[in-house]
């Protein structure tokens, strides 16, 4: 059995576009005729092409797309844009061919121009917020979102983990879609009448084109640390792949957390008005957070900024990170134009409860409060005795350290860390994320994660081979498969005690040889606690949303 392949939102009522004017306006050079013809979609993926649709041929990693254009021809596509190598194989598909020197380069504007979502020629667009950053963007995008609904707004939502219009929801596949993609979410959230969205934007996204034709009208910065050196040969060029997201070509405005020292680099580097924000009491920054109350189920915190502006609210989220990526979303949200104040009023018509609201009810005082859930992120499946178990999407060293340090916050016994490493993906972190699970646990079991084309042991070895040589004498087990390993170590603690399962987040699959076979680790740990004989909670989506 292999998961299901999530869909792609477009418009439902798109309006036809020559092809013969597209190409007139974009200068591109034509083989065979395009009189009459008219687009309106376009898609990079002869599998998704839907009839009227623009077939994109772009030279990948692989294989040259061009050459599924006969399977694009079945489905209906009308013609193809490709580079002068995928002409010649278009040729049997005998549709015309529009020609350009790189087509994911000229995928942005031309879907843009397609899906009438260019900003030069829309004036109907949603607000556009942009978070990026190593750790922190779907979490500062579910937030951004929260907020935006408690001010009453028909929101949207792109991140890692879903993409969101109004109330309809669809599970993502990568964290920002292709260009064409992406516009074709705009087209229909414009159809939706959606007001603004918050859109995750990921360095390979500003590498790889996906976001072209768009300016944000904020775009965030949460942090820059080790990940993604497959990508990338070094931290510095990681940076500059981040950097184009603030400029004027992709943002209006931005704000920077100086939490990491990568902030203070895009302060200086970028081009657009931006404004600082930090959680470090002793950095300078425009805006300062401070932690009032660290709580099981939410964090409280002040945000101070210019002309003495100041909000107090809570986010039901653990570890001083989230106060943070909620702060910057609060900020976000000032330099797209909202009012702190209105913010402020928006955020205390709530009616979350928490468990000392009673309390707080007869000293009469409203409780500000996001309202917000996040799947997967620090997320507890655990109920009311037993272990408490988070799973969590954390891959990187840094996000290890702060949802560690979270979790050993609310518990008074042992602290396990359960995790693996990505296959195929930066192996160079691995040994790091093995002595930071290390450091930070009482326990620490290795399993598999999602081995890829990879040997699952041999992933294990890399991670066991260097807590151990870090830490000799840590308690520590190699168990494989995952649900062995959440097993054992359900059957290792008890009350008082915490497992962070970190790794597969909200993620329905694994993916093992190319094959994503279905596999929530949300489930399996519920079904673990279950077996132990602890009642897991009945999952966040019944009481929140
Ligand atoms: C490295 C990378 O970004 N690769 C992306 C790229 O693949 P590729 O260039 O290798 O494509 P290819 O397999 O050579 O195929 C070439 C073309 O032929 C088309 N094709 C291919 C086969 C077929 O049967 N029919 C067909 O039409 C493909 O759609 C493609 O357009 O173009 C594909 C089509 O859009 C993407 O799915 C693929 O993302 C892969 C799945 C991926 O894993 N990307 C990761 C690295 C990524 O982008 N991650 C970031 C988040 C990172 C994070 O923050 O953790 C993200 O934004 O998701
Ligand atoms: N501001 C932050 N600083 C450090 N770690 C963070 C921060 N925000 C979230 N994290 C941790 O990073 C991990 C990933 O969180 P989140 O999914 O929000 O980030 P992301 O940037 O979207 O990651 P990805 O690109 O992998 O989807 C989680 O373990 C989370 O607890």
């Amino acid at each position: 059995m292999s998961a299901r392949i999530p869909p792609v939102l477009r418009p439902e009522h798109p309006t036809p576009r020559s092809v013969a004017e597209l190409a007139n306006g974009f200068g591109l050079r034509v083989v065979g005729s395009v009189d009459g013809v008219e687009a309106t979609g376009v898609t990079l993926s002869a599998a998704e092409v839907q009839p009227g649709d623009l077939f994109v041929g772009v030279h990948g990693a692989n294989r040259h797309g061009a050459q599924f254009a006969t399977e694009a021809a079945e489905r209906g596509a009308v013609a193809v844009l490709t580079d002068a190598d995928g002409v010649a194989l278009v040729e049997p598909s005998g549709l015309p061919v529009l020609v350009v020197d790189d087509p994911r380069a000229a995928l942005g504007d031309v879907a843009a121009w397609v899906y009438r979502t260019h900003p030069d020629e829309a004036s109907d667009l949603p607000q556009l917020f942009a978070t990026t950053g190593t750790n922190g963007k779907t979490s500062t995008s579910y937030i951004l979102e929260g907020v935006l609904k408690q001010l009453g707004l028909v929101t949207g939502l792109s991140s890692t983990a879903e993409r969101h219009i109004g109330t309809l929801s669809v599970t993502s596949r990568l964290t920002t879609p292709e260009a064409s993609e992406m516009h074709a979410l705009l087209a229909r959230m414009r159809e939706a009448e959606v007001r603004a969205v918050a859109v995750e934007v990921s360095a390979q996204a500003l590498s790889r084109h996906r976001v072209d034709g768009i300016v944000f009208d904020v775009a965030g910065f949460t942090n820059l640390s080790h990940d993604h050196l497959d990508d990338y040969a070094d931290m510095e060029e990681y940076y500059q792949a981040k950097l184009p997201l603030f400029q004027p070509e992709h943002a209006r405005r931005g704000v920077v957390s100086l939490d990491t020292d990568w902030g203070q680099r895009v302060v200086q580097d970028s081009r657009i008005p931006v404004t600082t924000i930090t959680v470090h009491p002793d950095v300078e920054a425009e805006w300062h957070v401070d932690i009032v109350e660290a709580h099981a189920a939410y964090t409280e915190f002040r945000l101070t900024g210019p002309e003495g502006r100041e909000l107090t609210t809570r986010v039901p989220l653990i570890g001083w990170h989230m106060a943070a990526n909620a702060a910057l979303a609060i900020v976000m949200l000032v330099e797209g134009g909202f009012e702190l104040g209105a913010i402020a009023h928006a955020l205390e018509s709530n009616h979350r409860r928490y468990p000392d609201e009673d309390e707080r009810e007869q000293r009469d005082e409203p409780t500000s409060a996001i309202e917000c859930y996040l799947p997967g992120r620090t997320e507890r499946v655990s109920g009311e005795h037993g272990p408490s178990v988070y799973v969590d999407f954390g891959h990187s060293p840094d996000a290890f350290e702060n949802t560690l340090a979270a979790v050993r916050q609310f518990t008074p016994g042992k602290v396990l860390m359960l995790f693996g490493a990505d296959g195929d993906r930066d192996t160079t972190k691995r040994p790091d994320m093995a002595r930071v699970a290390a450091a930070g646990s009482d326990i620490l079991i290795v399993t598999d994660h999602h081995p890829r084309f990879e040997d699952a042991a041999s992933i294990r070895k890399t991670l066991v081979d260097a807590a151990r040589e870090a830490y000799p004498d840590h308690e520590l087990y190699e168990v494989s498969p995952p649900e062995a390993a959440i097993r054992k170590a359900v059957g290792l603690l008890g009350e008082g005690d915490s497992i962070l399962w970190a790794g597969p987040g909200h993620q329905d699959y694994r993916d093992i040889q190319g094959v994503r076979t279905p596999y929530s680790a949300r489930d399996e740990a519920r079904q673990a606690l279950r077996e132990a004989g602890w009642e897991p909670n009945s999952g966040p989506q019944e009481e929140t949303r």
